[in-house]
């Protein structure tokens, strides 16, 4: 027996789950409350306080069980999870002591993943700069709670959490967290790919080669200005939901495409490889940062009131259709089965049985498949390795897209008229399909490349790229930005490809500069997570499964999704309908 206030409960801890069942005066059993120990953040002797300040009194036969807590059912904030807390009493001191050595060890039996040891990194000046805040008042409470030791670096330039995890001594952490939007995620991303393949040897610059996947987690705290990464593998971007993941050592993998162009890496990915539409924006956001998230929305309509498109070529190797589809209406969740049978799929020798190896004989990796060509002018070309859900768009770019099934989805919009193109874009906020629309297609791949008419071919310009090598020319991309904030977007433009001084595209963002001037731009930019590309002619390749984020995909009711055909089915609670 145990109390909470007066009242008197049957408590159990059993195996995978500590549960306690109110009892009536004639000892009946009423209403039950299970925990798995998998989701407890801590134990503590006494009555404990942690918000909104830590607070402990001492009491010999009270001890303070802290776990996960999540959103009721059917409740706004879906996904949404916080800190639950309950004070037990129990009949003696002795007891207490009992009940919190066997849930402390339970909990160590049950949760071998958890992190140890941490490094942060907190962008101050990402989303609406309260990073540093979100951090102290939010999550380093839960840290220290759940006994987990943290490093923090408060970044003082663009770079140098991807430059610590490449260079420094990572022994003893368990995983690496940012504290910003999809721009420190990147960094993170590069420094945690980077830093693998260097340990094992192999070249990031062979487009053709298999990358050695990432035992480092990484963590995402949201405080940027998307945070498409968060959403699209939480379902919700909140810091406490974020921490808690983090804390209980949850693990998602995830597909990362590699950019490369001729023979050497530009950028990984994991949300959006975008020319066109998202790339404009992207230029154009760049000279209103200090709007803060909100230059996304202004620089999306200043671009579609340019009602640009371009030409190109776009070559695609599809994925085996006989997997899963971009159309097929499922949702990759939690625990989802296209992604779990993939890791077979994509690692046969690291598991004994593969429900596979039929498939995998008609559509095997090492046999890549027949490249199909679609050439002609796009509003917009978007590649993406997961949904890309994100406030803006709760249910993403290709809402069927898979977080680890080793492919990404390929969107063409073709050219069309604005009010045709506005359709599309709206459709991303309800949950009308924007596939279905004559002028946009979707396959599912794994691998693409892109390239410009004969006469626009990017140019191989050698005084350009000696000059930036030799730092004498400033980077001549986006030569119509003046804002202070061209600071921020040169340092993006030193990621990989630039540090070897690779050659840039030209002559491009002029359009922007007067809002459609008189000759319009033939050429666009590529938006890759959110950092621009200085390359036109690009080939990007999915790698299955090559970090893990400390997440679970996304949980719920919202299974029934699929399911829903018409709000009538779903009393307007489904995530289609609820919106
Ligand atoms: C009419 C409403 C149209 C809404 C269209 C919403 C589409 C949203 C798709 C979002 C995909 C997001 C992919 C993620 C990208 C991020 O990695 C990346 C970096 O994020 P960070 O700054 O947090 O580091 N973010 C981005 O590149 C931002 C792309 C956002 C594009 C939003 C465009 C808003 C468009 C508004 C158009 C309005 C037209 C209205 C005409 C009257
Ligand atoms: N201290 C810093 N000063 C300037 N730029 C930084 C700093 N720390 C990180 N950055 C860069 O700022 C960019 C944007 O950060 P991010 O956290 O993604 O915010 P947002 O979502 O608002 O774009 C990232 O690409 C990152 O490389
Ligand atoms: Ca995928």
């Amino acid at each position: 027996s145990l109390w909470i206030g007066n009242q008197r409960y049957r408590a159990t801890l059993s195996g995978w789950y500590f549960s306690w069942t109110e009892l009536d005066k004639k000892n009946r059993e009423k209403k039950t409350v299970s925990v798995p120990v998998a989701e407890v953040i801590g134990v503590e002797d006494g009555r404990v306080e942690v918000q909104p300040q830590k607070k402990v009194e001492d009491t010999d036969r009270e001890f303070t069980l802290f776990y996960v807590k999540r959103s009721g059912r059917g409740s706004s904030q879906k996904g949404l999870w916080s800190l639950g807390r309950t004070h037990f009493r129990c009949p003696s001191r002795d007891l207490r002591d009992q009940w919190v050595t066997q849930l402390r060890t339970a909990l160590k039996t049950h949760s071998p993943s958890r992190p140890h040891k941490l490094l942060v990194f907190i962008n101050p000046f990402g989303g609406k700069k309260r990073g540093k805040q979100i951090y102290h008042s939010l999550v380093a409470p839960l840290l220290e709670l759940a006994g987990i030791s943290s490093h923090v670096v408060v970044t003082e330039r663009a770079n140098q959490a991807r430059d610590h995890i490449l260079k420094k001594d990572l022994t003893g952490f368990d995983g690496v967290v940012c504290v910003g939007g999809d721009g420190m995620f990147s960094e993170l991303l590069h420094g945690v790919i980077g830093r693998t393949q260097q340990e094992a040897g192999l070249s990031e610059h062979d487009s053709s080669g298999v990358l050695q996947s990432c035992d480092l987690h990484i963590g995402i705290i949201p405080a940027g200005s998307t945070d498409c990464v968060c959403f699209a593998t939480v379902g919700v971007n909140d810091p406490v939901t974020s921490a808690l993941h983090i804390i209980i050592g949850d693990s998602q993998p995830l597909d990362v495409c590699a950019v490369h162009h001729k023979s050497s890496l530009v950028r990984y990915s994991v949300s959006l490889v975008g020319y066109g539409f998202y790339g404009d924006v992207l230029a154009e956001s760049e000279r209103h940062r200090w709007m803060g998230p909100l230059r996304y929305d202004y620089a999306g309509c200043m671009v579609y009131l340019c009602n640009q498109s371009y030409q190109g070529t776009v070559q695609f190797l599809r994925a085996d259709p006989g997997l899963s589809s971009p159309r097929d209406k499922t949702r990759c969740l939690s625990g989802c089965s296209v992604c779990s049978e993939s890791k077979e799929r994509l690692f046969p020798l690291s598991d004994s049985c593969s429900l596979y190896s039929d498939k995998l004989s008609q559509y095997s990796e090492q046999s890549e498949g027949e490249w199909t060509s679609v050439s002609g002018r796009f509003k917009s070309i978007s590649l993406t390795c997961m949904s890309s859900s994100c406030p803006k768009s709760p249910l993403g770019l290709s809402p069927s897209a898979h977080l680890a099934d080793g492919t990404g989805d390929l969107i063409l919009v073709r050219d069309t008229n604005p009010l045709a193109f506005l359709t599309y874009l709206h459709r991303h906020t309800t949950s009308q399909d924007q596939f279905d629309l004559p002028f946009v297609e979707v396959h599912r791949v794994k691998a693409v490349r892109f390239s410009l008419p004969l006469g626009e071919e990017d140019e191989e310009d050698e005084r350009t790229e000696q000059n930036i090598e030799e730092g004498v020319m400033e980077h001549p991309d986006k030569p119509c930005v003046q804002s202070p904030s061209r600071s921020i977007s040169q340092q993006h433009l030193a990621g990989p490809a630039r540090e070897r001084g690779t050659p840039n595209n030209r002559k491009k963002r002029d359009f922007l500069c007067g809002l459609c001037c008189s000759k319009p731009p033939a050429v666009s930019v590529w938006n890759c997570d959110g950092e621009l590309l200085p390359h036109t002619e690009i080939s990007c390749r999915v790698h299955g499964q090559l970090v893990r984020l400390y997440a679970r995909g996304i949980e719920d009711e919202l299974r029934i999704w699929g399911l829903c055909e018409d709000s009538r089915n779903c009393n307007g609670k489904c995530v289609l309908h609820s919106q």
